[in-house]
Formats: C-alpha cells, sequence, structure tokens
C-alpha cells in the first residue's frame, strides 16, 4: 500500500462497494452471513472491501502504532482465545440471553475479576458483547466458539498445539536452518521431541482425535469445502471407476464424494489409528463403497487397479523430499489411464489477487513451515516437483475453483 494513498479516494471507494455487500446481507435475516452463497460479484466486492478497508484502518492508524498492535495485540488475542477456550466460557454463556459477570464466572469455575479483564479485552475485537455493564452475551463470533464442534477443535488445535510451534519459527530456523525434515521443526522446539507431529499425535489420540475433526470441519468451511473437490473435476467421467483416497483422514472427502456420485467406489488410506476412527464413523449405507486400508505412504501403494488416485492436503504437509518420495511411492502403481488428482494450494504470484486472500495462502504456508517443513506451492515449484518425481509424470490441467483456497492438479503418467 502507497503511504501517501488517498483516504478520500479509499473512502469514496467503499461507497458503492457497501453498497453491494449490503444488499446480500440484508437478503441473510440476521443469520450468521455466509458469503458462500454470494454471487460472484458480491464476492468481488466483499474482497475489495475488505482490503480498502484494511488500506483505510492502516493510513490511520499510523505505522508505529501498527506495528506495536501487530506485535502485542496479536499475542494477547490468542492467549485470550486460548483462556476462553480451555475454560469454556462460551459454553457457559446463555445462547439467547445475557449472563452477569459473576454468575458466569461461577459457572465457568474461575475468577471474576480475571474472568472480566479477559473477556472485556476479546469484547474489544467482537468476540461476546457488554450489553449492560456487568453483563456478558454472545456475538456471531462467541456463538461459534461456544455451539460449532469444528470451531472448537479448530480454536483448540490452533490455540493449545500449533500456537506454540509457529513462535518456535524462528528457534526452529537458528538451529537446523531450512532443513527439509519433519523432525526439524517448530513443532520439535515447542514440544522438545524427535518425533515428527503427525508420529506424536499417534501417540497423544485426543489431539489426534481434535486434529481429525479440525480437518473435517474444514472440509465444511467455505473456503476449504469439499464442495469445490466434488464439483472441481469430472468424476461423473468415471461410471462406476475406483478412487484412492490417500492420506485420507477419516474419509470425509470420500464420503462427500460416493454421496455424490453412487457408481464410484473408494479405498480411503490414511495411518492406522486414523482409518480405525474412520472406519468406526462410516455410516452404514455407505459401506459397500468406501473401504479403509492402513498404509503409510511412504511405501509402495497396493491398490494398483484404481482410475483416479487423491492427494488432497497431502503435500503440503511435506518439503520436496519427501513429496518426491510420496509420489514415488505411487506412480509404479497407476495403471494406464489412471490419473493424478492432487488438491493443494496454487500459489499465486504476488498481488495477482485481494491482499488479504493472499496473506490467508500465505499465512497457510508458514503453518506448513512451522509444523512440517512443508509449503505451499506455486505452479513453478509444483513443476519442479513433478520432474523429480518422474519425467513421465505429466500435468494435464490446473483449476481453482471460485471461492476455493485449494486448487486442483490432474496428472498423468505418459507411456
Ligand atoms: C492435512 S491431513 C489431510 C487429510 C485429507 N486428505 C483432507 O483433505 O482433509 C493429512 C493426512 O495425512 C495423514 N498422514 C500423515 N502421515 C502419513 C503417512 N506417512 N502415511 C499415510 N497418511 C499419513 C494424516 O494422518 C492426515 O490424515
Amino acid at each position: 500500500m502507497a503511504p501517501l494513498q488517498n483516504l478520500e479516494q479509499l473512502a469514496d471507494e467503499i461507497q458503492g462497494l457497501a453498497k453491494t455487500v449490503s444488499a446480500f446481507l440484508g437478503t441473510t435475516n440476521g443469520s450468521i452471513p455466509n458469503f458462500d452463497a454470494a454471487a460472484p460479484d458480491v464476492q468481488a466486492a466483499r474482497q475489495k472491501l475488505r482490503d480498502v478497508s484494511k488500506a483505510i484502518y492502516d493510513i490511520t492508524t499510523g505505522p508505529r502504532e501498527r506495528l506495536i498492535n501487530l506485535t502485542t495485540g496479536s499475542t494477547v488475542l490468542s492467549a485470550s482465545l486460548r483462556w476462553i477456550y480451555q475454560f469454556r466460557i462460551a459454553q457457559s454463556v446463555p445462547l439467547d440471553a445475557p449472563i452477569t459477570f459473576t454468575a458466569l464466572a461461577t459457572a465457568a469455575g474461575v475468577d471474576e475479576s480475571q474472568l472480566k479483564r479477559v473477556l472485556r479485552y476479546a469484547i474489544t475485537h467482537g468476540i461476546f458483547t457488554e450489553p449492560t455493564v456487568g453483563s456478558v452475551a454472545h456475538t456471531s463470533e462467541s456463538k461459534l466458539l461456544g455451539n460449532d464442534p469444528f470451531m472448537q477443535n479448530y480454536i483448540g488445535h490452533y490455540s493449545e498445539h500449533s500456537f506454540h510451534i509457529v513462535s518456535k519459527m524462528p528457534e526452529a530456523t537458528a538451529k537446523w536452518g531450512a532443513s527439509p525434515e519433519t523432525t526439524e521443526t517448530g513443532f520439535n522446539v515447542a514440544f522438545d521431541t524427535e518425533m515428527p507431529m503427525f508420529k506424536y499425535m499417534q501417540n497423544h489420540p485426543a489431539k489426534a482425535k481434535r486434529f481429525a475433526g479440525l480437518m473435517q470441519g474444514m472440509a465444511s468451511s467455505p473456503r476449504y469445502h469439499l464442495r469445490h473437490l466434488v464439483e472441481g473435476y469430472d468424476w461423473a467421467a468415471l461410471g462406476n471407476g475406483k478412487v484412492v483416497d490417500i492420506g485420507g483422514s477419516a474419509g470425509h472427502a470420500s464420503i462427500a464424494l460416493a454421496n455424490a456420485y453412487p457408481s464410484l467406489t473408494f479405498v480411503v488410506e490414511d495411518l492406522p489409528h486414523v482409518v480405525a476412527q474412520g472406519a468406526e464413523a462410516l455410516p452404514e449405507p455407505l459401506k459397500s463403497r468406501i473401504s479403509f486400508l492402513p498404509l503409510d505412504f511412504f511405501t509402495p501403494q497396493p491398490v494398483k487397479d484404481a482410475d483416479v488416485y487423491i492427494l488432497r492436503q497431502i503435500c503440503h504437509d511435506w518439503s520436496d523430499k519427501y513429496a518426491v518420495k510420496i509420489l514415488e511411492n505411487l506412480l509404479p502403481a497407476m495403471k494406464k489411464g489412471a490419473k493424478l488428482v492432487i488438491m493443494d494450494g496454487l500459489i499465486p504470484p504476488p498481488n495477482a489477487i485481494p491482499k488479504l486472500d493472499e496473506a490467508q495462502v500465505r499465512m497457510v504456508d508458514l503453518v506448513m513451515m512451522t509444523h512440517f517443513n512443508g509449503k505451499e506451492r506455486d505452479l513453478e515449484d509444483w513443476k519442479g516437483l513433478f520432474a523429480q518425481a518422474s519425467p513421465k509424470l505429466k500435468l494435464l490441467n490446473t483449476k481453482t475453483p471460485a471461492g476455493s483456497v485449494y486448487s486442483i492438479l490432474e496428472l498423468e503418467m505418459e507411456e
């Protein structure tokens, strides 16, 4: 953002954009707005409006205060969310009526003055509200915290687990530099372990369960929604084909595809403790079409008659060194004409998309770096990875479904 950008010009720009977004909000009848349902022109206006209003905020805050807010504010807010999560504050606030701080402190079993201090800070960020002095009520955000299982898994995982990992980013670099290893990361510093994170999870079932719940919930949040996978590829063309979902967690992607395409069958592969969880929760009607197979994807792919192999949100967890190994273990199993469908980040060039959307993709990139020494990739990165895995691996197509954080890359092996 140019420092002397004309504030009045930005304010003028806001008017028209706000009209478009406000007309959409008027149609939501006071319910939590789902921008996913908005038409493309509303989406575009909203993205621009967010970028312009952020520019206005930046200019009117000034560089010194902004830097201070960025440093202290984000740390204190993360810790406050963690406090609210740990003491189950949101669950103790009635859904449709205020509660006094005194009654809330008793219900949650915390000190009233600490509760007031933490919540009054959170309230300045729109999490809870104080409709009359001394009482607390929900906002849309705090309601989600109390009510929505995905948000609870998300806040729990990020605030109790990832919070510590991301904060160790400099320590990990100082110790190991740009290591490709999953055992030389912020995670390893934060949890003082030599295990990679997914292995560590195996020994921490509650964390593993929360993570699987998070992945499942992500898949139904707008920007990560499974609809982008279901609608973003020509699954119908497979007829009664077979699909292997590699690292498919508890099977949520395969379940969504199976529901949409009743002729397809699926094998979901993941680590033993994860597939056990998936098999247990699989709805009865899908049992004949979805099977679970415990498989370490660093060992050869045993299913050789599939038409499509999916790698969704897998490669970004790994540095090139290991992503290549995952591909090398898969490619020899692919029969003639079989396709590999990768759904993962495809980082656009700098400034090619709205700033706040670019921030999201780059934020995920740093999560991957700190947790696994993994990475989000741009087109050149992907091409380099494929070339390392096999000169015969051919990229057929890339597509970023509208509203999706992730893109779909379709590949096949040349003869
Ligand atoms: C980010 S999640 C992606 C899950 C799912 N594909 C999706 O799109 O929601 C990564 C998955 O890889 C699995 N995983 C990690 N290491 C693995 C390994 N060596 N072999 C098989 N699966 C593994 C994890 O258990 C986890 O379910």
